[in-house]
């Protein structure tokens, strides 16, 4: 068990006492529960529990893409709980970069438009050094010019990837980035997830239900019931499936 500390010991993203219950009444399901849970920056940390513990709505509302009943939460120093929608819009455009198991892509756009549109919507220039160093590291210089439709899943997903990347978010979230890939294109983008930790110093928060893509992880938050469980630093892929077979039990 450890906790998020990294060398520079920042925090990118903070839950502090959390509760999200979806409906009302007899039919309200807690979702979340008083969840507290930090997230170092310059980690990669996968959020893991048995189906129905509460990853994706914790995923959504660190994101700002869903409202908390309760408690707080920061990206950084900023307090996203109190923005207003729009505010909220803009943090997300422009600290927070996504990458969702569907991949999410615009079909008439190529994979170039693709990576740049989020920059131009915010009325941002590419830093073209960057904007290289990611092009390279994924692989995709030869598929810039090609349109979604003619690109395989894991090449989708790593121009994902590359547009998630491209602002030098303060954040990358990933829902199950692996989840419509085989295992060959699936090892290839969890690869490049631990190296744009690594050696490109970006944070990442993935959901994922597979302990093999976890163990890619610097750090496990576990979930049940929509509380913390537990965290493991260090992950492999046994100690993951077996710390979840007894959460599940
Ligand atoms: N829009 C919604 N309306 C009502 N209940 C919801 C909604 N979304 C999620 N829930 C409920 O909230 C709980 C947590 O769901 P959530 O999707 O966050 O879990 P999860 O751990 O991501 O599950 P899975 O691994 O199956 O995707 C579940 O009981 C779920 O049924």
């Amino acid at each position: 068990m450890a906790g998020p500390d990294t060398a520079s010991g920042r925090i990118a993203v903070g839950a502090e006492s959390v509760v999200k219950v979806y409906g009302r009444g007899a039919s309200a399901v807690p979702a979340l529960d008083g969840v507290t849970v930090d997230f170092a920056a310059g980690q990669f940390s996968a959020i893991m529990g048995p189906s129905g513990s509460g990853k994706s709505t914790l995923l959504h509302c660190l994101a700002g893409l869903d409202r908390v009943d309760s408690g707080q939460i920061r990206i950084g120093s900023t307090e996203i709980t109190t923005l207003s929608d729009r505010q909220t819009t803009r943090l997300r455009r422009d600290r927070i970069g996504f990458v969702f198991q569907s991949f999410n892509l615009l079909p008439t756009l190529t994979a170039e438009q693709n990576i740049l549109l989020g920059l131009q919507l915010a009325g941002r220039r590419p830093d073209r050094a960057w904007l290289d160093t990611v092009i390279d590291v994924l692989g995709l210089r030869q598929r810039l010019g090609h349109l979604p439709g003619e690109l395989s899943g894991g090449q989708q997903q790593r121009v994902a990837c590359a547009r998630a990347l491209v602002g030098q978010p303060d954040v990358i979230f990933a829902d199950e980035p692996t989840g419509n890939l085989d295992s060959r294109s699936g090892t290839e983008v969890l690869k490049f997830l631990r190296t744009s930790v690594r050696e490109l110093g970006q944070t990442v928060i993935m959901v994922t239900h597979d302990p093999v893509a976890a163990s890619y992880a610097d750090r496990v938050v576990l979930l049940a019931d929509g509380r913390i469980a537990g965290h493991l630093a260090a992950p492999d892929a046994d100690t993951v499936l077996s710390t979840l077979t007894g959460l599940a039990a």
